[in-house]
C-alpha cells in the first residue's frame, strides 16, 4: 500500500527514503519566475481530441486516499506532442479553510488557490500509464490553476459528487460531459518544461504544460472541495481530512522553461 501523506513522519521531506526518486533530479512542482523563463516561438496551442465526451458516456470518480481521482477513456488524448498522449486520469491539489492556497505550481512566487492535472501517457511507445509511468518520455500532465471568481457549472459537473466519495476507496460514476470545459479558452499560453511526478514515486516521466491562465470556482465550490474528502476510510477511528494535498516547490538550479507566450 503506498505509504506517503503530505503530513506527518510520512509527509515529503521523507519521501525519499522511501521513494528514492523524490530526492533526485527534475522534481516538480516548481515556481515559474522570470529569470527562468524563455520564450520559445515553436510552442503551439495545445491540441485536444476526444475530449468532448457524450453523455451516454461515463467516467469513474474515486477517492484514492490522496486525491480524488477521474478516470479518463482512453478516446482522449493529445494531437501535437512529439509523440500521442492518451489520457489516463484527472485530479487536483487544494489548500485547507484558513489558508485557502493549494496549488503545486507558483507564478513569481504567487500559489494558486488550486490545481488541476490531467495525466496522459505516451501511447505510441507503451501500452499503459503504468509501464509509461517511469519513462523519460512516458507522461504529459496538463495543469490547470484554480482561482476564485464565479460559480463554474463544469466544474460542479465533477465536486457535485463529493459525498459519494468522501471516504478513500469510495467510487461513483459520473455521466460524460466535456472536459474541455474545465481548461482555459487560451491552449495557446503556457509554460512546458521537463520535470517529475508531484507524489511518489516521483518518477521524472513528465512532460508539464502548465496553463497561464486560471480557471474561476466559486468560494462555495472552493470551500467544498477543502472540506468535503477524507484520507481515511469510512470506518476508519481516526478520521483524516483531505486537505493540503500539495508538494511544496522544488529546487530549479540550471533549468529553464519554456514559455508560448512573449510578455
Ligand atoms: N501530480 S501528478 O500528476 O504527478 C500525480 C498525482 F499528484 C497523484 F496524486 C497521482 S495518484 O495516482 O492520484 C496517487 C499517486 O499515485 C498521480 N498518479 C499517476 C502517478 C502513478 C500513476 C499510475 C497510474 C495512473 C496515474 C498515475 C499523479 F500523476
Ligand atoms: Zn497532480
Amino acid at each position: 500500500a503506498s505509504k506517503w501523506s503530505y503530513v506527518g513522519s510520512d509527509g515529503e521531506e521523507n519521501w525519499p527514503k522511501k521513494y528514492p526518486f523524490c530526492g533526485g533530479v527534475f522534481q516538480s512542482p516548481i515556481d515559474f519566475h522570470n529569470d527562468v523563463l524563455q520564450y520559445d516561438s515553436t510552442l503551439m496551442p495545445i491540441d485536444l481530441v476526444g475530449y468532448n465526451v457524450s453523455l451516454k458516456e461515463h467516467f469513474i470518480i474515486s477517492n484514492n486516499g490522496h486525491s480524488v481521482r477521474m478516470h479518463l477513456p482512453s478516446s482522449m488524448y493529445i494531437r501535437n506532442l512529439p509523440f500521442r498522449y492518451t489520457a489516463s486520469q484527472l485530479h487536483l491539489h487544494w489548500g485547507n479553510r484558513n489558508k485557502p492556497m493549494g496549488s503545486e505550481h507558483r507564478i513569481s512566487g504567487r500559489q494558486f488557490a488550486a490545481e488541476v492535472h490531467i495525466v496522459h501517457y505516451n501511447s505510441d511507445k507503451y501500452p499503459d500509464v503504468a509501464t509509461a509511468m517511469d519513462k523519460a518520455d512516458g507522461l504529459a500532465v496538463l495543469g490547470i490553476f484554480i482561482d476564485i471568481g464565479n460559480f463554474n457549472p463544469s466544474f460542479e459537473k465533477i465536486f457535485c459528487h463529493f459525498t459519494a466519495v468522501k471516504f478513500k476507496d469510495q467510487k461513483v460514476q459520473v455521466p460524460g460531459f466535456n472536459v474541455q470545459e474545465l481548461l482555459p479558452t487560451q491552449l495557446d499560453e503556457y509554460f512546458r518544461y521537463e520535470g517529475s511526478l508531484t507524489t511518489p514515486p516521483c518518477f521524472p516521466s513528465v512532460l508539464w504544460t502548465v496553463f497561464r491562465n486560471p480557471v474561476k470556482v466559486s468560494q462555495e465550490q472552493l470551500l467544498a472541495l477543502q472540506t468535503a474528502l477524507y484520507c481515511s476510510q469510512e470506518n476508519d477511528s481516526a478520521p483524516l481530512e483531505m486537505t493540503d494535498n500539495y508538494r511544496h516547490v522544488q529546487e530549479f538550479d540550471e533549468r529553464l522553461v519554456s514559455v508560448s507566450f512573449r510578455e
